[in-house]
């Protein structure tokens, strides 16, 4: 039978309610810290070629015959030193991010979440949302800083599922938030409260970022300077005159230079300098995950006690913290103008 608008049932599935809907995004973790499940995971995460600019004829042979087969048994390892009961770090705090969204942003919008590797991907999300009715979606991907190799690949699969639709949703996407206001401020008070309650006081705040190829500074990628923007503006907001403050670069992956300075040398360069009391925060991160916790916690400390450094502390990312849910709904809230009230 052809279906005419006269004979269009009005619970037809594809009859939408103009709903609202919110998709936070975040990149993606194994499924389980299992040397398996972490090759699946990378397999899918280094193929992405805005993660890795080689062509696929000359990275794929490296990938497949190098890469994979010795970083999953070692990664996992670092996995199962940080995994929950309830899984990664990274996805537990993703999902109380969207379900604390959901009850702050109200009944008006629908908020679910999505990954950019592995479990939860963003066409099936994207595909959740359109089936509970919603015709207008926020795409928020939750990288403070704009990079190629993050908020880009999120638009990008996200255009992917779209070009499949003959009925698309208006599609919003978040603007990074480097230097908003209301992410400096929650950095700010979230990060004097952490360290205000520490047993020392650090001599230095090093602000730890994710590391980028240099070559991505060099081709224009605004990364370096979003991360650079967010290091002062957030040594200004926290006012601490007795506080150094350094930015680095941490997670080098590969041969080629990557930006710097880098995090485990400066680590080990301020300990053999003489600074004895180090406290250390991701900004960059929105959930504290294997780099936070693994990288900077477990393996920071070591190398800057190796250097001679006594007192260290890895602070936390904003995860679910009242200050970091706060912002989280000032900035979803701003992009949903028009869309709902208030
Ligand atoms: C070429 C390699 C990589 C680039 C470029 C890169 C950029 C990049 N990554 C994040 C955020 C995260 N990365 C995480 C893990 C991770 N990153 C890489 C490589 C590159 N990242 C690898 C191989 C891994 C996996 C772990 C390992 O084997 O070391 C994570 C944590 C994921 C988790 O499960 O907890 C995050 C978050 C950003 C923001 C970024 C560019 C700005
Ligand atoms: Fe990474
Ligand atoms: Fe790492």
């Amino acid at each position: 039978m052809t279906l005419t608008p006269q004979s269009l049932p009005q619970d037809h599935p594809s009859v939408r309610s103009g709903r609202v809907g919110v998709l936070v995004v975040n990149l993606g973790t194994p499924d389980a810290p299992e040397a398996g499940a972490v090759k699946r995971y990378l397999a899918e995460f280094l193929s992405d070629r805005r993660v890795v600019e080689i062509p696929p004829i000359a990275w794929q042979p490296i990938l497949r015959g190098i890469i994979l087969n010795t970083r999953p048994k070692k990664s996992a390892h670092a996995y199962a030193q940080v995994w929950t009961d309830e899984g990664s770090p990274l996805a537990v705090i993703t999902r109380q991010q969207a379900e604390a969204m959901q009850v702050q942003l109200g009944d008006g919008v629908l908020v679910d979440y999505a990954m950019r590797y592995g479990a939860r991907p963003i066409p099936e999300r994207l595909q959740a949302l359109l089936d509970a009715g919603c015709e207008r979606i926020l795409l928020a991907p939750l990288y403070p800083q704009y990079s190629g190799a993050t908020t880009a690949t999120v638009v990008d699969k996200a255009g992917e599922a779209l070009g499949k639709m003959r009925w698309q949703p208006s599609l919003r996407v978040l603007p990074p938030y480097h230097d908003d206001p209301a992410y400096i401020g929650a950095l700010a008070q979230d990060l004097t409260r952490q360290v205000d309650a520490l047993e020392f006081a650090p001599e230095l705040l090093l602000l730890s970022f994710h590391g980028m190829p240099q070559r991505t500074l060099e081709l224009g990628d605004p990364y370096h300077c979003h991360c650079r923007k967010t290091a002062r503006l957030l040594e200004t907001a926290m006012a601490r005159p007795g506080l150094r403050f350094r930015t680095t670069f941490q997670s080098r992956f590969g041969r080629a230079k990557w930006l710097e300075p880098a995090t485990d040398t400066v680590l080990a360069e301020e300990g053999a300098n003489g600074t004895r009391r180090i406290a250390i925060a991701a900004p960059g991160f929105s959930a504290d995950c294997l780099e936070t916790l693994e990288e900077l916690a477990i393996q920071g400390r070591e190398q800057f006690a190796a250097a001679g450094g006594e007192q260290f502390a890895a602070l936390s990312c904003l995860n679910t913290s009242p200050d970091g849910l706060d912002m989280l709904e000032t900035i979803l809230r701003r992009e949903l103008s028009g869309w709902i009230n208030g």
